[in-house]
């Protein structure tokens, strides 16, 4: 297959790396990572140590491709499909994090639009060079337009858009698998993400002391709201299971600064639109509150407008 990762930052250069084995692949990304990995080749360390040799550019504008393996930020996606759209490309999947992505993705682009969430873990050390913090796994399922996952029994299981990208993905030894409900796993990572990352974001801790002491309370309800927010759009998802998920990978994760606080940290701005934004918004569709999401999201919104990132 021939496979353009777009976003070549911490996650799209690590699987860009691991997919190179099994496939022709194209990195979408910036410079300076770009020209170094041109001249030097792309390098992974951590989990585990290899060299690959993908092409890459940074121009996303008319590329031709089996497959666009979508990972940039959120607040980067719509630019993402302008630039995918005037080239041609078999199908588009996203392995972002929040909720939102699918839908700008189907918005801008003709082709079928697979859904997906990873567990890896990766981070862009240096140009060239991307460390695998976490070996994980990879589920894709099909995204119909009117945003429902394609819940149609398959005649052949091989031949939908998320079993081939699946199949692609196990082609390169990446674990992956089509999941009917994907939508499920979408909103129960974002109850997962709504509880960690703005929390520690702004109280600048680690993942591990999220579910300890004053902020525990208002982590279960950042949960618990994406759980009724998830309900009320047809999706069957329990609060006390999504907060005891949320804690189990708080736990896991103890040691690591998530996401949203290194961003914090580092002047960056941040994913809290596509996460505790959009709970706090589609609750407000609904016709209730989320009032954690809301309060969390418009915090971190006045840092970045405070710091001149948004
Ligand atoms: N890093 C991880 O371990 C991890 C794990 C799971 C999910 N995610 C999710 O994956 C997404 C990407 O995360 P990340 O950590 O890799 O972010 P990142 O910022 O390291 O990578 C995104 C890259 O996309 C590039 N980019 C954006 N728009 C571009 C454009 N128009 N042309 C060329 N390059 C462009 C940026 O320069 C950046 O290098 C996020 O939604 C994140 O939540 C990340
Ligand atoms: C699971 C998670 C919260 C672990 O740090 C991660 O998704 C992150 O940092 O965004």
């Amino acid at each position: 297959m021939r496979i353009v990762i777009f976003g070549a930052g911490s996650l799209g250069s690590l699987l860009g790396a691991l997919l190179d084995s099994a496939h022709d692949v194209v990195l979408v990304g910036r410079d300076p990572h770009v020209s170094t990995t041109r001249e030097r080749g792309l390098r992974v360390t951590g989990v585990d140590s290899f060299e690959a040799s993908p092409a890459s550019t940074t121009d996303g504008t008319g590329l031709d491709a089996d497959l666009a393996v979508v990972t940039v930020k959120s607040y980067d996606t719509a630019a993402a499909a302008r630039d995918l759209a005037t080239g041609d490309v078999g199908a588009v999947v996203s392995l972002q994090n929040g909720l939102g992505n699918e839908e700008t993705l189907a918005a801008g682009l003709e082709c079928p639009i697979v859904a997906g969430t990873t567990t890896h873990g990766a981070m862009l050390s240096e140009p060239g060079v991307v460390e695998w913090t976490g070996r994980g796994a990879v589920a894709v399922g099909n995204w119909r337009v009117d945003g429902a996952s394609d819940h149609t029994p398959q005649v052949d299981a091989t031949d939908d858009p998320a079993s081939r990208v699946a199949a692609a993905f196990r082609a390169a030894s990446i674990d992956a698998e089509s999941d009917p409900d994907i939508r499920h796993r979408l909103w129960a990572k974002l109850a997962v993400n709504a509880a960690i990352n703005p929390i520690t974001a702004l109280a600048r801790i680690r993942n591990g002391r999220v579910f300890e002491g004053p902020t525990a309370a208002y982590a279960e309800r950042a949960a618990a709201e994406v759980a009724r927010v998830a309900r009320a759009d047809g999706v069957g998802l329990d609060a006390d299971a999504v907060a005891a998920e949320a804690r189990a990978v708080a736990r896991r994760t103890a040691d690591n600064r998530s996401s949203m606080l290194q961003d914090l940290a580092a002047g960056r701005r941040t994913e809290i639109d596509a996460i505790s934004g959009v709970v706090a918004e589609r609750a407000d569709e609904h016709g209730f509150e989320a009032p954690v999401n809301g309060l969390l999201a418009a915090l971190v919104r006045g840092w970045e407008a405070g710091a001149g990132v948004r």
